[in-house]
C-alpha cells in the first residue's frame, strides 16, 4: 500500500481533541502530504449516507437526457453546471476527457447569486447539495488548523484565516459530481477518464466509489490507489504546495480508462470538494513558522490566490455541449 490511512477520529469537526491527540495525528498526515501529497482519512466524521445522498440525486442529472442536460451547460462566467463527455481536457496534451461533470462553485452558496439550480432535474440536488458542502467545509477547515499544526505554523488558525470565505464567494472552490459512463464506440489514442493533472486549490477531498481507476503519479509512473472502505482521500493542491514552497506535495493523477471489460461497462462516480485559498490571499507572501523571527514585511509583487489560479485556468478551455 502506498498510501498512508490517517484515523482523523479525534481531529473530527464535533469533537474537542487534546493538544497531544492533535499532534500526533497532524504529525501522521503532514508526513503523508509532504511526500506522497495524498492519504486515506478515516473517521472523518461525514456520514456514508450523506455521501450517498449527494451522488444519488446528482445522477438523476446525469441520467437525464442529453438535450435536458444542456439546459444546464456550464455559465463560463461563474463556472456553474453541466459538462458533458468529451468536452474538457484537464490534461491538454491528451484528447477530451471520457467523463461528464455538475459544478458547484462556492459562490453558488451565496445569498447574493441565483444559479440555475436543476430542480426539474433532481428536485432535492440542490439543498442536499448545499448541507453537503456545509459538511466538508467543516471537515476542511479542521483539516486545514491539523496541517498548521503539523507544519509547526506559528499560527495555528492561520491557514483556516485564509480560507474565511469558502461557501460564499470571494473564494473559487466548491464541489464537483463527476460522472464516468460505461466507454462505447471509438476513442482517440490515449484517451482518459480523466487526464493527468494535478488540483490547483489548497487541498481535496475526494469521495470516490468502489469502481477503482484513480492512479497518482510515484516516480513517473502512474500507480492504482485501490479503494479502502468506509474511508475518503485528501491531497494537496498547486495552490498550497506553492504558498509552503514545496513543504506539501501536489501529486498528479488521473483516472485510466480500464483494459477489464467488467470496469468498462461500469459507471464509475466520484465527487470531488475543492479546497482554495480566498480570492484576495497572497500565496507568495511567506508563512510563518514557531521560531521564526518576527513577521515580514508584505511581498512587493504580490500574488493572489485568484490571480494564480486563473493564470492555471487558462489552459483549460471548456465548450459548448
Ligand atoms: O474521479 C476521480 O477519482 C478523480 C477526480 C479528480 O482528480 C478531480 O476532479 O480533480
Ligand atoms: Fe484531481
Amino acid at each position: 500500500r502506498m498510501l498512508p490511512i490517517v484515523d482523523f477520529k479525534q481531529c473530527r469537526p464535533s469533537v474537542e481533541a487534546s493538544d497531544k491527540e492533535i499532534n500526533e495525528t497532524a504529525k501522521l498526515l503532514v508526513d503523508a502530504l509532504s511526500t506522497v501529497g495524498f492519504a486515506y482519512l478515516k473517521n472523518c466524521g461525514i456520514k456514508k449516507e450523506t455521501v450517498e445522498e449527494a451522488r444519488n440525486t446528482a445522477d438523476e442529472i446525469f441520467n437525464a437526457p442529453t438535450d435536458k442536460k444542456k439546459d444546464y451547460v456550464v455559465d463560463r462566467e461563474t463556472n456553474f453546471g453541466y459538462i458533458g463527455l468529451n468536452i474538457e481536457k484537464v490534461n491538454p496534451a491528451k484528447p477530451y476527457d471520457y467523463k461528464e461533470a455538475f459544478n458547484v462553485p462556492n459562490s453558488a452558496l451565496d445569498p447574493s447569486t441565483e444559479p440555475k439550480w436543476p430542480h426539474e432535474l433532481s428536485p432535492n440536488f440542490a439543498s442536499l447539495t448545499k448541507s453537503f458542502m456545509e459538511d466538508c467545509k467543516r471537515l476542511s477547515l479542521r483539516i486545514l488548523e491539523v496541517i498548521a499544526v503539523g507544519l509547526q505554523l506559528k499560527d495555528r488558525h492561520a491557514l483556516e484565516k485564509a480560507h474565511d470565505c469558502m461557501g460564499r464567494k470571494n473564494n473559487m472552490g466548491g464541489v464537483r459530481y463527476l460522472y464516468y459512463p460505461p466507454i462505447k464506440g471509438e476513442l482517440e489514442l490515449n484517451q482518459e477518464r480523466l487526464g493527468e493533472h494535478s488540483d490547483y486549490g489548497s487541498i481535496t477531498l475526494l469521495f470516490v466509489d468502489d469502481n477503482g481507476g484513480l492512479q497518482i503519479e510515484t516516480e513517473g509512473t502512474y500507480k492504482d490507489v485501490p479503494v479502502i472502505e468506509d474511508t475518503i482521500l485528501i491531497n494537496i493542491g498547486d495552490a498550497l504546495e506553492f504558498w509552503t514552497k514545496g513543504k506539501l506535495r501536489s501529486t498528479k493523477h488521473r483516472v485510466n480508462i480500464p483494459d477489464d471489460e467488467v470496469k468498462r461497462n461500469s459507471i464509475r462516480r466520484s465527487i470531488g470538494y475543492f479546497v482554495f485559498p480566498d480570492d484576495d490571499v497572497v500565496i507568495n507572501q511567506p508563512l510563518q513558522f514557531k521560531g521564526d523571527a518576527d513577521v515580514p514585511d508584505p511581498v512587493k509583487d504580490p500574488i493572489t490566490a485568484l490571480k494564480y489560479i486563473q493564470q492555471k485556468l487558462l489552459v483549460i478551455h471548456p465548450m459548448e455541449i
